[in-house]
């Protein structure tokens, strides 16, 4: 059965733009009045062109930006009112895996190091020792490699280490903010790959950032299109392909080549998945559902 684990209503983020004197005299929206759900153990790709408010939401909803107004549910429970220390234990509950593996990395620690971090807390020693080893193993980092330094690893390793930090935690929610785009073209499947595999063995949740909409299409169960802070399009993976309805989605699609369709295999068009979304945006107006799951928004922006 299909279960929700994040719901955003209306979510804002804006940023305040100082000017002379350092008064504030204007807002920036770069999220601004965004709602929609994900389900548990689906992936929902987040596409739009640079600036359009991606890694705000994403770190919005991960509470690393306090959101300006709106209400942010996590397996239920309102995250925007909590105290600190509520906060932080859904925290541990969601991860992020960054762009740039190196720059999110330790230089001076071990890749054992690395993933043993953020289990200390938690476990004793031997047993954090033993579930970062384990867990390297499973993204394939083995043997005297879990020694070595992040500066002694290719783009690729780096990122399965920086994947295996954030996994070895368990989380029910993963970030993903563009975790290929720094790699090479060849490595790029590979870690995509490994990521749908943790997905499938851990029951993950991934919200999947990122320019390459090949990739996005490949693995995304459904598609949320943002444009100036805006959510304008949302649906499963192929209708927004195949049948994109706002005007910025097309631009979109229209500036890449066409994606192989073969890739497109994870249409995501459960009853159940359609009717929680239909709530969360009906609530909204100025939408339109055109089919099953897909809607667009009415307005012009
Ligand atoms: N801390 C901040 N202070 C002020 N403005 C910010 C801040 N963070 C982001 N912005 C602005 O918010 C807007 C959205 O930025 P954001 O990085 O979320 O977009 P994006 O879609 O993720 O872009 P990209 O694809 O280039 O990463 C941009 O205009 C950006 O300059």
């Amino acid at each position: 059965m299909t279960k929700e684990l994040i719901r955003l209503e209306n979510l804002s983020k804006h940023f305040p733009i100082k000017k002379r004197l350092g008064r504030v005299t204007e807002t920036l929206k770069a999220v601004d009045h965004v709602s929609f759900s994900i389900n548990q153990g689906e992936t929902l790709g987040l596409v739009g062109e640079s600036g359009s408010g991606k890694t705000t939401l994403g770190r919005t909803i991960l509470q690393l930006e306090q959101a300006t107004s709106g209400e942010l549910y996590f397996d239920g429970i309102e995250m925007t009112e909590l105290n600190t220390k509520e906060k932080r234990a859904l925290q541990q509950r969601m991860q992020i895996i960054f762009q740039d593996p190196y720059a999110s990395l330790n230089p001076k620690r071990t890749a054992l190091e690395q993933v043993i971090e953020p289990l200390s807390l938690q476990f004793d020693k031997q047993e954090a020792r033993q579930r970062a080893t384990d867990m390297l193993a499973k993204v394939g980092i083995e043997g005297e490699a879990i020694h070595k330094y992040p500066r002694e690893f290719s783009g690729g390793q780096r990122q399965r280490i920086g994947i295996a930090r954030a996994v070895v935690m368990e989380p029910d929610f993963i970030l993903c903010d563009e975790p290929i785009s720094a790699l090479d073209v060849s490595i790029q499947a590979q870690i995509i790959n490994l990521l749908v595999d943790l997905q499938a063995s851990l029951g993950l949740t991934y919200l999947f950032i990122s320019h390459d909409l090949s990739m996005v299409r490949y693995i995304s169960d459904r598609i949320a299109v943002m444009y100036l802070g805006k959510l304008v399009e949302l649906g499963p993976t192929d209708k927004i392909f195949n049948e994109p309805q706002h005007a910025y989605t097309k631009k979109l699609l229209s500036a890449i080549p066409v994606a192989d369709p073969d890739l497109a295999t994870q249409a995501f068009n459960s009853q159940q998945q359609t009717q929680l979304n239909k709530e969360t945006i009906s609530n909204q107006g100025n939408w339109t559902e055109v089919s099953l799951g897909h809607f667009v928004l009415k307005e012009e922006i």
